[in-house]
């Protein structure tokens, strides 16, 4: 069945528009410069703002905004906030990664506020930043076999949440799930190499911000599962590149940024491993 979903997937995403969006992005300090280039590598122009002052005349114009809740500070909390209100009066797709919301309560109770109070249409955040977000403990994760992934009681309080809220929920790890209500799919894709540099999620919320603002409202779900593929296949390839120049993490970090320009349709269809669960 892999085929079929990939080729559907596909499908989805050679029709997105062929315009340059806009996306803004309210982002941490850490990544913020491979973030901008991330978008760039997937066909939109981004742009990073968070003083306040800035926010009104850039949000209107953006077709898709990030919200990413890495280093933080009142004022940043204050720009997201406005960020949000324009975003949800205008319609454009939302995209929340939640960075470090298991460690730090400001910045859980801040996800939580945008989620009851404004529209947030994804989701994406690592294992441990989604549990905390559903408020259920990270040993749900089945660990009987790695094989396994989330065992099935999580899968249905996520979907369960996921229609409660009509949200699109991304998770990230070993392996990585999308949801959206009763549909779920699993991704074995990806390198442990990608969780030792820094950024590797919030550059897959930069591709989300880019692949929704250019494609339907209708296709968030595969474009979810798209733009993971990608982020995961461009990971893979990197790897084998520097397995065969014996290369270190930096290196990696290099070509994995290179590959995300040049995943192409036949890595789709040969790396892609997604299952429905
Ligand atoms: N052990 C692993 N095996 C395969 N892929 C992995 C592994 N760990 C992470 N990834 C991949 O790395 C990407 C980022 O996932 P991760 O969960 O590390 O994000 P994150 O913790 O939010 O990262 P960051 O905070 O550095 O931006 C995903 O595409 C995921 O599939
Ligand atoms: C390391 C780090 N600290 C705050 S944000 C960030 C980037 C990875 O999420």
């Amino acid at each position: 069945m892999g085929n079929k979903v990939l080729i559907d997937i596909l499908k989805c995403y050679n029709e997105r528009e062929n315009k340059t969006p806009l996306v803004h992005f309210i982002t941490n300090f850490v990544t913020m410069n491979d973030v901008a280039n991330a978008c760039l590598y997937m066909g939109g122009k981004p742009v990073m703002a968070h003083w306040e002052q800035e926010i009104n005349e850039i949000t209107s114009a953006a077709h898709s905004l990030v919200l990413n809740l890495g280093t933080p500070d009142e004022a940043r909390i204050d720009a997201i906030k406005k960020a949000a209100r324009i975003a949800e009066a205008k319609d454009i797709p939302v995209i929340l990664d939640p960075v470090g919301i298991h460690v730090f309560s400001v910045r859980l109770d801040l996800a939580r506020y945008l989620l009851e109070n404004r529209q947030v249409n994804v989701l994406k955040g690592n294992y441990s930043e989604v549990m905390a977000f559903l408020n259920m403990k990270s040993n749900f994760i089945g660990i009987d076999s790695l094989e396994e992934g989330f065992k099935r009681d999580v899968i249905e309080k996520i979907k369960e949440f996921s229609e409660i809220n009509k949200l699109y929920i991304v998770i990230t790890g070993k392996e990585d799930y999308v949801f959206y209500k009763d549909n779920a799919v699993r991704i074995t894709n990806g390198t442990p190499l990608l969780s030792k540099i820094t950024g590797s999620g919030c550059i897959l919320s930069a591709i989300l911000g880019t692949l929704c603002a250019k494609g339907n409202k209708k296709d968030i779900f595969s474009l979810c599962v798209m733009g993971t593929l990608i982020n995961s296949i461009a990971g893979e390839k990197a790897q084998d590149k520097i397995k065969k120049s014996h290369e270190g993490f930096h290196t990696f970090k290099n070509y994995y940024l290179d590959e995300l320009s040049l995943v192409n349709d036949d890595d789709i269809l040969s790396r892609g491993r997604v299952f429905y669960v």
